[in-house]
């Protein structure tokens, strides 16, 4: 097949408007949140962000190649209120992170990067059947990213870690036993800054109501390590990236322009 989208210098983020052309729109993702250009908003403040997961619905954990990825059984769990319309539901969640800790999140504030990046990806199920046809429309996907920071090692995050050795290469996948609950990876304070953007890998579907939490949670070194540790190519095949022996070692694209795009916040 074509040579698959990557993160490195030869399929990385700057090659990826060649063969999804979407990547090169008005409406990408991630951006760098400018805090002096969010305006608050008083209908945000009136309909709180509300959510209901169930931990025994994380079914698998996945090497997709490009990261890890927890796949949740939908049925049960909801988002609505903030800048939502109707009801959405948890699909996955999966995290980006770079090839040191001074940067790898997605979305940087007032130009500072931090260590990584949670997303929990929603689907609009008010309006659509499931998460890929609501991928096609503006107003399908919802996703909560979580900024995460060096510090004390993350109890619910070390649940995933523990499952990495057993997803090392590309397209492996196991079982989650131990319930992963995603509300526990949420900060404590709910205030956020939301604007309509994308997916931001491949085919960057103009589709994603942002929701980025303002306060960080913490991850240890130790942790993001790990991440680091997954690789990119199958098991029994050589490695096709030109990264160091074909470890993830940075999945995160840098940003794109907000261009006129309106920054909301909710919270201070
Ligand atoms: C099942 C349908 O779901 C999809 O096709 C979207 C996959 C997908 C969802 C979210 C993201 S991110 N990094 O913008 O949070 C990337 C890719
Ligand atoms: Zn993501």
């Amino acid at each position: 097949s074509a040579a698959e989208w990557g993160y490195t210098k030869r399929n990385g983020p700057f090659t990826w408007a060649k063969n999804y052309p979407t990547a090169a729109g008005i409406r990408q993702s991630p951006v760098d949140i400018d805090t002096a250009l969010a305006t608050s908003d008083s209908s945000l403040e009136s309909k709180p962000l509300r959510w209901k997961y169930v931990p025994q619905n994380t079914r698998t954990i996945v090497n997709s190649g490009h990261g890890w990825r927890v796949d949740v059984d939908s049925e049960g769990s909801e988002l609505v209120g903030g800048p939502l319309e109707g009801t959405y539901k948890l699909q996955q969640f999966h995290c980006h992170w770079g090839s040191s800790s001074d940067k790898g999140s997605e979305h940087t504030v007032d130009g500072q990067s931090y260590a990584a990046e949670l997303h929990l990806v929603h689907w609009n199920s008010s309006k659509y059947a499931d998460c890929g046809e609501a991928a096609d429309y503006p107003d399908g996907l919802t996703v909560l990213g979580v900024l995460l920071k060096v510090g004390a090692k993350n109890p619910e995050l070390q649940k995933v870690i523990d499952l990495i050795p057993s997803i090392s290469h590309r397209g492996e996948k196991t079982e989650v036993k131990e319930a992963i609950d995603p509300a526990k990876m949420l900060p404590k304070t709910l205030s956020y800054w939301t604007y309509l953007g994308s997916l931001t890998v491949p085919p960057c579907n103009e589709s994603v109501t942002w929701i980025l939490f303002k306060e960080p949670v913490e991850v240890s070194e130790e942790q993001l390590a790990a991440f680091r540790s997954l690789r990119c190519y199958k098991r029994g095949e050589e490695c096709p990236c030109d990264e160091v022996d074909g470890l993830l070692i940075s999945n995160y694209r840098p940003t794109l322009p907000l261009g006129t795009r309106e920054l909301r916040e909710c919270g201070s």
